[in-house]
């Protein structure tokens, strides 16, 4: 069901004790109310742990990827039984910088979407247009390209475990913000075509973030947009009162 969820994606930041400063300053500080749903991504070694950590509290635990194998000789990499087993029920699959760094194409990412809903996961789906693509003015046919070749495979009853973040590959970790207008634009684009692949009520049921340089100064105007649900939050994620401030701009 489409609702609000601020989500902190950690990337490769915070060590294990840094992880649980951090989680018992948000244990501390974060709103009590459930109107927002607050979802925290630490690295993989640390999620065994933040789980238990924040046991009791509203907050749940996502991983940053996984792979899209039930198991193997793949040295180095996480499964999604793996995840399940500690307690992690959400993941981030296709952020641009899997992408980018790792050469994630759709066609894994699609991959990895199905070995993710086949263990009951939720995936929050990231895509996002580059700089390139805005200057050109492609960045329309890039977004619906990376929508049909990741999700549009699913059925609609798999939609109810997808929540989509538009990332504007320009706008994370710069500074530039879209701006609010820009990125209602694309969410708009986004539930638009949802609907016309499949219906009404699997758009208006899909939540659908945005992420890329959010801080408290901008997230309450970009959050307040009518195809905003919320945000997937990187650098402010790392520091709790920013993080907690952006919460309550979503609530
Ligand atoms: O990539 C992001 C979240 O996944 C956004 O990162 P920043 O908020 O640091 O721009």
């Amino acid at each position: 069901m489409r609702h609000s969820i601020v989500a902190g994606n950690w990337k490769m930041h915070k060590t294990y004790s840094e992880t649980h400063t951090l989680l018992d300053e948000l244990i501390e500080k974060l709103p009590s109310g459930k109107e927002v749903e607050v979802i925290v991504a630490p690295t993989f070694v640390n999620l065994a742990s933040a789980v238990a950590h924040l046991e009791g509290t509203n907050v749940q635990v996502a991983a940053q990827n996984m792979h899209q194998a039930e198991g193997g000789a793949f040295t180095g990499e996480i499964s999604a039984q793996m995840l399940t087993s500690i307690g992690v029920e959400t993941v981030i699959i296709g952020h641009s910088e899997r992408r980018h760094y790792f050469n994630e194409t759709d066609a894994v990412l699609a991959d990895k979407v199905n070995t993710a809903l086949r263990h009951n996961m939720r995936v929050i789906y990231c895509i996002g247009e580059e700089l390139k693509d805005r200057e050109s003015k492609q960045f329309l046919n890039v977004i619906f390209n990376q929508l049909r070749d990741g999700l549009f495979h699913l059925t609609k009853e798999q939609w109810s475990n997808i929540v989509i973040a538009y990332e504007p590959v320009w706008a994370i970790g710069t500074g530039m913000t879209a701006t609010p207008e820009q990125a209602q634009e694309i969410h708009a684009f986004i539930r638009q075509e949802i609907d016309r692949k499949y219906d009404k009520s699997v758009a208006e049921n899909t939540s659908i973030l945005y992420g890329g340089s959010v801080k408290p100064s901008n997230a309450q105007e970009i959050f307040s947009k009518p195809d905003v649900d919320g945000g997937l939050i990187g650098g402010a994620a790392l520091v709790a009162d920013d993080f907690v401030a952006i919460v309550n701009a979503a609530n």
